[in-house]
């Protein structure tokens, strides 16, 4: 098994590989490693034609005269756009001075007649914003292919640096970086490929990378067995509240249909609008005092249809007695107004509008402000949106791009609590539940996009859980072994 196989390198990490390689292979090795990676995938994708490679200063552009050579042999007809020639002595160097055809200067009159645009101006390591000079440049040619990262986004954060073109497609290297899934970063890649470049064991050493991409095999399910109960699957409570009483259903039901043993909605006073609902579903009217002395039912789902008013009436109690809570929705924005409402909770599940007023603004890394947050509350944080972040306190950190935007529907916030609530009562760690949570809802919402015409609305996304659930099971069983991401990808 070949390390970390779910990493996604900061550019910080990749730096650091490339260091700790190059005592064992030449960076130019590597380097003719990626540009036949680029050259093979550019070849299986496309029919021959015209092509320019504009090539940056730096190893990117080094990546690039590779390229353009190899198309070169192989009868494409080929042009190197040169902004600025690699410095002697450097890799880049290397690879320049095996490119025999023509090099043209770096302006718009260059791209003449080209039909494919290779950019190896930048790569992911990318800190300050690209001049305009470079943008309308990369813009002239509408077909495009990126080594490493479209250039002008940031491989760390996905954000797009001054400006950045989209391409058809995006070959990277040893493992993704965070910025190709994290928008709009992931937008702009188009196909992405994660290229095997032969890096040696020896350049892991030494490193721990700190963000993983969300797959089957980070986290395994709890395995259902003959001796099964209810109460050993686990009980998920869920606060029920008089106002939107549609939002705790969908979240009972979702807790329902991936498997929890038993679901019980706490109702108090509204218990008769949700006894007309689902028959299996318990639905309990007596006093939350009561309810908290079960020492079975220690997950709680506190906030999906509760107004800030109700979240106020029994999200203390729920922490006074240690129960293990996951907050959402109303309980955010009773936390909104006193973030300290809030400790004590084992998870929070804000889209950016809920995290931005429980932590204020975010400016730059989301995966930093995500962490940021998870260690001031002292919970896992889930930043959900298309690109969804689960940050431990502990440092751990996972981008899930395993969703659809079919997901973008009211009350799919509420199903995914509900996933999520039934993972931690199953006895899962909290960040791996958040994590497999998160996984599991982007399944059944693919699942629900493709039985519903594209169009499935928050009471189609329960149903196909259960089948989400085999899916990962199956998948964590797989061999990532060979060349990991980008099997998935
Ligand atoms: N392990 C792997 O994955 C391997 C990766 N490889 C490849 O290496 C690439 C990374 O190479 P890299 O570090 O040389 O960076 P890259 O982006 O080419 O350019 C840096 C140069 O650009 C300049 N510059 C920067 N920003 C600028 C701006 N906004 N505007 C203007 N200039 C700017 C910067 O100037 P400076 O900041 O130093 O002043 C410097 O001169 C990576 O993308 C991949 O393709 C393979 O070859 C081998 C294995
Ligand atoms: N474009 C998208 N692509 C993928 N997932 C999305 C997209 N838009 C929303 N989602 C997911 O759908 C869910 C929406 O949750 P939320 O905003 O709380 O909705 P609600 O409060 O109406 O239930 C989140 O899990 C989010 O990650
Ligand atoms: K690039």
């Amino acid at each position: 098994m070949p390390p970390y196989p779910l990493a996604l390198l900061t550019p910080e990490e990749s730096d650091m590989m490339d260091h700790a390689a190059s005592a064992v292979v030449p960076v130019a090795q590597l380097m003719e490693n990626a540009g036949w990676a680029v050259a093979r995938a550019i070849r299986k994708r496309f029919q021959k034609c015209r092509v320019a490679v504009v090539c940056g200063p730096g190893n990117n552009g080094g990546d690039g005269y590779v390229v353009a050579r190899l198309l070169a042999r192989w009868g494409w007809s080929v042009r190197v756009v040169a902004m600025g020639a690699p410095k002697e002595g450097r890799p880049a160097f290397v690879a320049a001075s095996g490119w025999g055809g023509p090099v043209l200067p770096f302006e718009k009159a260059s791209l003449e007649g080209i039909d494919l645009l290779v950019d190896a101006v930048f790569g992911s390591g990318l800190k300050r914003p690209v001049s305009d000079d470079v943008a309308e440049m990369l813009a002239a040619v509408p077909r495009r292919v990126a080594i490493d990262m479209p250039s002008g986004v940031s491989g760390e954060t996905g954000e797009v640096l001054g400006q950045a073109q989209g391409c058809a497609l995006t070959v990277t290297f040893v493992r993704p970086r965070p910025g190709h899934f994290l928008e709009p970063g992931r937008g702009l890649c188009g196909e992405l490929v994660c290229a095997d470049i032969a890096m040696p064991e020896q350049a892991w050493s030494g490193l721990t990378p700190k963000i993983s991409f969300n797959w089957p095999g980070l986290w395994e399910l709890p395995v259902s067995g003959e001796g099964d109960y209810k109460y050993r699957r686990g009980v998920v409570s869920v606060c029920g509240g008089a106002v939107m009483p549609g939002a705790t259903r969908l979240a009972a039901r979702a807790a329902r249909r991936t498997g929890a043993g038993l679901v019980r909605i706490a109702a108090r006073k509204a218990a008769e609008a949700y006894r007309l609902g689902d028959p299996g579903l318990i639905i309990d009217d007596q006093p939350l005092g009561s309810l908290l002395e079960d020492l079975r039912r220690k997950v709680w789902i506190c906030g999906p249809g509760l107004t800030p008013e109700e979240v106020s009436e029994v999200l203390p109690a729920l922490l006074a007695a240690k129960k293990t809570v996951l907050a959402d929705a109303g309980a955010l924005a009773w936390g909104a107004e006193d973030l300290s409402r809030l400790k004590g909770v084992a998870a929070v599940t804000p889209h950016i509008g809920e995290f931005k007023k429980l932590f204020g603004p975010v400016t730059g890394s989301r995966t930093e402000a995500a962490l940021n947050a998870a260690r001031e509350l002292n919970a896992v944080m889930v930043m959900k949106g298309a690109d969804t972040i689960i940050a431990a306190p502990d440092g751990r950190i996972a981008i899930n791009a395993h969703a659809t935007s079919a997901l973008a529907t009211a009350g799919s916030g509420d199903t995914l609590t509900g996933v999520i609530g039934t993972l931690m009562a199953a006895g899962m760690e909290t960040w791996e539940a958040c994590c497999a949570g998160v996984w599991l809802h982007g399944e059944a919402g693919i699942q629900a996009a493709r039985d519903h015409g594209g169009w499935p609305v928050a009471e189609d996304l329960d149903l196909p859980l259960g089948e989400a659930r085999s899916v990962a099971t199956e998948l964590s069983k797989a061999d990532l072994s060979k060349n990991p991401v980008a099997a998935l990808l």
